[in-house]
């Protein structure tokens, strides 16, 4: 029996309706898939649950970057919350299946130009996200195929194994710093439990993108695979961690997760209001439209 990390999900995200409902529509049509195989897609992921070995694999489908708009982050989290209370369900794979690009992180242009309330909602749907996924009773494991700042990065770091294909063009980091912008406590937590105090504080200070070597080396990323070895390598992962009982691994990632989960919890309408505040600062929006502009630049 599955034992639950955090019994009631805080859920203030979603319109309260039928989970089961959604994605009825774009469920593949018999003889697609086998028949150990079900799938469930939206406009923005695709998740595909192999019930033989109870791993499902979803995957980013927003081009041209994957970025965490709202409605991303909506249809992510009710996509984990359908996979959660799916009892056919105790792994998954978190991919992209935008090429080079695992995910752009947050969508800057809804921190941008948009009112106080759309940007507390906003960012309500970012924590949701991290909660959902980092309280998950699941196995998780990002297969990182492509660049991976910022909020795809926090993404990545919110699994419990990182795997990334080496390519020199890919990044991963959290690069909050370069846009004028900082990450919020509960981001560096996450980031601090997985390298470390100074590899963290230097990264964060200068907002470094780091190369998939370099990631690795500082513990970023657990392992690095050509790219057509990665779902094989991602498969493995999970079957091993899915070998140990399920509340002993369950009880050891709750345990281990509990103090920063709590911290953020027990602060989350004071990060709202921090976030909100920020963002709409003029000298912020300012930077934004800076960064915006400079990445268009950078494309002519
Ligand atoms: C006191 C403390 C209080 C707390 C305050 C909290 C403050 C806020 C914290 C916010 C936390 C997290 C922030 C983020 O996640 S911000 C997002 C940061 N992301 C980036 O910096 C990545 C930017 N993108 C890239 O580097 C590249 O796009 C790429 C991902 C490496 C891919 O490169 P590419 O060459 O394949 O694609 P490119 O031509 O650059 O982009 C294609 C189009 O997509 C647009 N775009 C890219 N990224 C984003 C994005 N994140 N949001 C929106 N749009 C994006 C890009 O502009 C191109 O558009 P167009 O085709 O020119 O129209």
């Amino acid at each position: 029996m599955p034992v639950s990390l955090y019994a009631s999900p805080p859920g203030v995200l979603f319109p309260r309706g039928s989970p089961q409902e959604w994605g009825q529509a774009a469920r593949q049509p018999p003889g697609l898939l086998p028949a150990q195989c079900r799938a469930f897609s939206n406009n923005k992921i695709l998740v595909e649950l192999d019930t033989s070995s109870g791993v499902a694999t979803m995957k980013f489908k927003s081009p041209p970057v994957n970025s965490l708009s709202l409605d991303f982050l909506t249809e992510f989290c009710i996509s984990l919350e359908k996979l959660e209370n799916d009892r056919a369900c105790r792994g998954l794979i978190i991919t992209s299946a935008v090429p080079r690009v695992f995910s752009s992180g947050l969508d800057i242009n809804e921190m941008c130009g948009k009112s106080r309330e759309h940007y507390a909602e906003f960012w309500r749907a970012v924590q949701e996200m991290w909660i959902r996924l980092y309280s998950s009773n699941m196995v998780t494991v990002a297969a990182i195929n492509g660049s991976s700042p910022a909020g795809g990065c926090l993404i990545a770091l919110t699994c419990d194994y990182r795997i990334m294909v080496e390519n020199p063009k890919y990044i991963i980091g959290l690069n909050e710093a370069q846009l004028g912008i900082v990450a919020p406590f509960w981001f560096k937590d996450t980031f601090v439990k997985a390298v470390g105090h100074r590899v963290a504080e230097r990264s964060l200070q200068l907002g470094l993108l780091h190369s998939v070597p370099e990631a690795h080396r500082i513990g970023l990323v657990d392992e690095v695979v050509p790219e057509e070895k990665l779902q094989e390598k991602a498969a493995a992962v999970v079957a091993q961690w899915l070998a140990l009982p399920d509340h002993a691994r369950q009880l050891t990632k709750s345990m281990m997760r509990k103090a920063v989960l709590d911290h953020m919890l027990a602060h989350r309408e004071e990060d709202i209001q921090n976030f909100v505040n920020f963002i709409s600062k003029d000298s912020i929006q300012k930077s934004l439209s800076m960064y915006m502009e400079m990445l268009k630049k950078k494309k002519s």
